[in-house]
């Protein structure tokens, strides 16, 4: 058993708040220092939104969750503390304060990311007790659901501070050099600028600036970035052409980057009133649980499509996934997940299709058992499924942690007939059974035909060993 982590969040804002989150929900211990008298709920508030989005991300069992507590000081955060996050405001005499605190009282071993969104290292670094401990680990918000993190400082530095990022689903980017703002709020303040500059000039409104980057380019950022994006567009000679048609704009007034427009009281009230008109319906949490629920969405497409942000969610999944069960004289714990926003519907719960999905996957487990995994699809041969009778026992809703409990009725010669059960973990309450059937088969002839050598083995002693057992209660009943 893998001893659990502490790690100590400085400043429990939007940012910090985020940052317990994902250590919480991936397992580590938190303990939060700041100030204000209001963090505890503040950093509840947060943590609820996580609660209810990182964990749908998931197909397989997410790790239990660690335990929160808040220091009554800085010393005392910090103490035990395997990683330090620093997240208190923009602000680089606080900061310096708080890492000369910091370095008084942990571990010499201690990571100590700082969640800047400008400083450089070599800033944040001066004056310190070892300064090689600091380094940059700059993220998005919100910090439990987007995966980047900048990571910039010394070397063997960073490359532990990824190795934890890499094990608590993020994808963190090594900057090669240090530059004020890293790399992606260089462009996100290029776009901010252009933005103010807009509206200052009556161009457009914040809702239609929104507009252009929603309904567009928002878009293809989010899976292929600008320059996978962007070779496209120059049509069958890719970059190349792109540079040629497009490089000569680069001269034209397409811009007013190289300027900064006053932020006056007057542009200020304009943006703000703007943005009130158009989002001002909502509280600032509704829109974060907007926000969480749209990401978390768009993120599990992706994921279906193996690319992307997608792709580092399967990538953690394998490593979250579970090991099949081995004792095959008892029910089979076949599968064991949370129930993600994308299977909610229009009544409130989720939604019947979801469920042919959860009995298909614990179907799946039981192939994989017996050894009918993707190497012995690949040689051909496979099971289909040809009937699922599904009874819909309880509603299930978002969020929901739930668990199936399979027994074999019937495994012999091409036939496994499985009974499902799936059952809310918390409560124990049985929402769903299915009485599935499936046939094996040849992939190349698309026939039913015998299994062959281990896995007829496997499956018959399968067979075999659940027929000793008593029918499921919601059989009986
Ligand atoms: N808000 C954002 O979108 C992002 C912010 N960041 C960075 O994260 C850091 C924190 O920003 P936010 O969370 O947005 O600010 P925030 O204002 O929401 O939170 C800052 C927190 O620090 C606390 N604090 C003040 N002095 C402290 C001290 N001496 N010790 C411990 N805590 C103290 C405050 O009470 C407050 O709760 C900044 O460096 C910012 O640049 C990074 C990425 C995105
Ligand atoms: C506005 N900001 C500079 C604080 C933004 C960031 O640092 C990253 C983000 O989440 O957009």
């Amino acid at each position: 058993m893998s001893e659990t982590k502490t790690a100590a969040i400085i400043g429990g804002g939007v940012i910090g708040g985020g940052w317990a989150a994902r250590f919480l929900l991936n397992g580590w211990d938190v303990v939060v220092s700041d100030p204000d008298p209001e963090v505890e709920r503040k950093v509840g508030e947060v943590l609820a939104n996580a609660r209810r989005s990182l964990p749908a991300l998931s197909d397989v069992t997410v790790p239990k969750e660690g335990k929160l507590r808040f220091a009554t000081s800085l010393a005392e955060a910090v103490a035990g503390a395997d990683w330090i996050q620093e997240s208190a405001p923009e602000r680089l005499d606080i900061k310096h304060k708080v890492f000369a605190e910091i370095q008084a009282h942990c571990r010499t071993d201690a990571l100590i990311g700082s969640s800047t969104s400008g400083f450089k290292p070599s800033e944040l670094q001066q004056g310190a007790a070892r300064p090689e401990q600091i380094f940059v680990a700059h993220p998005f918000n919100p910090v439990y659901l987007l995966p980047v993190i900048e990571l910039v400082g010394v070397q063997q530095t960073v490359e532990r501070a990824k190795e934890v990022l890499d094990g608590i689903g993020m994808k963190p980017l090594i900057v090669r050099k240090e530059i004020d703002a890293h790399i992606a709020d260089r462009f996100l303040e290029a776009v901010w600028r252009e933005a103010l500059w807009l509206i200052k000039d009556g161009i457009a409104t914040t809702q239609e600036i929104d507009d252009v980057i929603r309904f567009g380019f928002g878009m293809r950022w989010a899976q292929m970035g600008l320059f996978e994006t962007y070779r496209i567009a120059g049509g069958e000679a890719g970059m190349r052409h792109f540079i040629a048609q497009f490089g000569p704009c680069l001269s034209w007034p397409w811009t007013k980057l190289m300027d900064v427009p006053e932020l006056t009281a007057e542009l200020t009230d304009m943006i703000a009133d703007q943005s009130d008109a158009q989002s001002g319906m909502h509280s600032i949490r509704e829109l974060e649980r907007i926000r969480d629920d749209n990401l978390v969405a768009m993120m599990r497409a992706l994921k279906g499509r193996n690319w992307g942000a997608g792709e580092l969610l399967n990538a953690q999944d394998a490593r979250n996934k579970p090991p099949l069960p081995t004792a095959i004289d008892k029910p089979l714990e076949t599968l064991s997940r949370v129930i993600p926003i994308d299977w909610m519907d229009y009544n409130g719960h989720m939604n019947e299709s979801r469920y042919g999905q959860v009995f298909s996957d614990a179907g799946d487990v039981v192939m994989h058992m017996v050894g009918a995994d993707p190497d012995y699809i690949a040689s051909g041969l496979s099971y289909f499924t040809v009937s699922n009778e599904i009874s819909y026992i309880n509603e299930t809703h978002l969020g929901d942690v739930i668990h199936v409990r399979t027994q074999v009725l019937e495994a012999r010669g091409k036939k496994l007939r499985l009974y499902h059960e799936m059952i809310r973990t918390t409560d124990d309450e049985l929402l769903a059974t299915c009485n599935q059937l499936l046939l094996h088969v040849s992939l190349e002839t698309r026939r039913t035909c015998e299994p062959e050598g281990e896995v007829l083995e496997r499956i018959t002693a399968l067979g075999e060993a659940q027929s000793k057992l008593p029918k499921p209660a919601s059989m009986r009943d």
